[in-house]
Order: structure tokens, then sequence, then C-alpha cells
């Protein structure tokens, strides 16, 4: 599980508590998982390409720096589009590529619904964003999705993990960093993380 990060930031911790509470509303919710968003990719880019350039100031004139590497966002749907927003504001030049991806409630397999991707990657790192990593079958066809697609470097950005779809996702795809609000305790018998924050896309959404 090296490939693990789980934030230690105390806003993030402060701000995961308030959404996993049953009384928070839609609304709160939704600008929850946006501010959490933007922490941890703020943690999951850290280690971002830049290039040296030049800029002139009001004082003189020095070297600054800009992003190199172009980045896809790939939030799959529903719940992931609840991340976009936020990270979208942060990354200059952003692509968004979304993916539609359902979880079978019986076989609690990912179940593809929409890809648009084209045939060419056209971004250099794609960060997938979906609140949940729980059996991780989800995360995991997407990532063979965008590796087919012949994506470079690959990152996923989630608020919850249970121990179970960390290990799922790690075995498949060793290479991939897991950047999460929290790594909880497990899954219960119907698939849900325990504790969890409940069924992020109907919370996102209000349905
Ligand atoms: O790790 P897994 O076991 O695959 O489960 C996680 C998936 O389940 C949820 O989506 P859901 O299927 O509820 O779709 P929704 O976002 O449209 O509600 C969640 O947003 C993930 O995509
Ligand atoms: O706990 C869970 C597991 C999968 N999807 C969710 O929205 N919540
Ligand atoms: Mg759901």
């Amino acid at each position: 599980m090296q490939q693990l990060h789980v934030s230690e930031h105390p806003l993030v911790k402060h701000k995961l508590t308030a959404l996993r509470a049953t009384s928070t509303d839609h609304r709160t919710f939704r600008e929850l998982v946006r501010e959490l968003s933007m922490l941890l990719c703020y943690e999951a880019t850290l280690d971002m390409e830049t290039k040296p350039k030049q800029v002139v100031t009001p004082m003189g004139e020095t070297t600054g720096a800009e992003v190199k590497e172009t980045i896809g966002l790939v939030p799959i749907m529903r719940a992931g589009i609840g991340m976009t927003d936020g990270i979208m504001e942060l990354l200059p030049s952003v692509q968004v590529w979304h993916i539609g991806l359902y979880r079978d409630e019986e076989t609690l397999r990912p179940v593809s619904y929409y890809n648009k991707l084209p045939q060419a990657p056209t971004v250099q790192v794609c960060l997938v964003l979906d609140p949940m990593l729980a059996t991780g079958g989800s995360a995991i066809a997407t990532v063979n999705i965008l590796k087919e697609w012949g994506v470079a470097r690959i990152k996923y950005v989630g608020l919850l993990a249970a121990p179970e779809g960390v290990e799922a996702f790690s075995s498949a795809h060793p290479d991939v960093p897991i950047h999460v609000a929290a790594l909880d305790e497990r899954l219960n018998d119907i698939g849900f993380i325990v504790p969890g924050l409940g069924d992020a896309g109907d919370r996102m959404f209000g349905t």
C-alpha cells in the first residue's frame, strides 16, 4: 500500500467530518466536496513538473515557473462530477474527460455507459476523480480505459477508501498513486464503506 496517500491536513479532517454527518444537507455536502477536492488536488499535484518562465514585474524581471504537463481530469459519473469544478479552477488549461460508470447493485461490478475519449490521448497526466473507492471496481475499470487510451501518468483522487478497494486497486494498478481524505474501516455486506458517508451520488444530487 505504498502508493496510498491519506491527507493529514487539519482542514481536510475537519471538512470530512462535516461531510460524513447525516445532518449535512445536499447544498453543504456539495460545497464540502468541492473544498475537499481542491485541498486534495493541491496535495496530489505537489510533484507536478514545471518549466522556467520569465516574468516582468512592476519592479523588474525574474524567472518564475509554469506548469509543463498537460492535465486531464477524469470524473467518474455521477459522484465524480462534484469534485471537478473546484479543481478546474486550480489547474491551468485543464481538460475534462467524463467517464460514465455505475455499480451494479447485485454484482457490485462497474457497468459502463459513457465514454467519449478521442482515439489518441490529448493529455500527459490524468487525475481520476471519484469520492468513493469501495470495492475498487469502478476506479480499476477507469484506469484500464485510460491506460488503453495511452496516458503516461495517472493518479486517483478521492475522498474515502475502504481497505478492500485499496488492496484491489493497488494490485491492478501498482503504478497509480491513490490520494484520499481518509482510509475507513471496511465494506459492509452490500459494498458500502463503513463508517463512510452513505451514497455519495445521492447525497450530492439529492436523489
Ligand atoms: O469502488 P466501487 O465498488 O466500484 O464503488 C465506488 C463507486 O460507487 C459509486 O458510484 P455509483 O455506482 O453509486 O454511481 P453514482 O455515482 O452514479 O451514484 C461511487 O461514486 C463510485 O463510482
Ligand atoms: O459507501 C459507498 C460505496 C460506494 N458508493 C458510495 O456512494 N458509497
Ligand atoms: Mg451512487
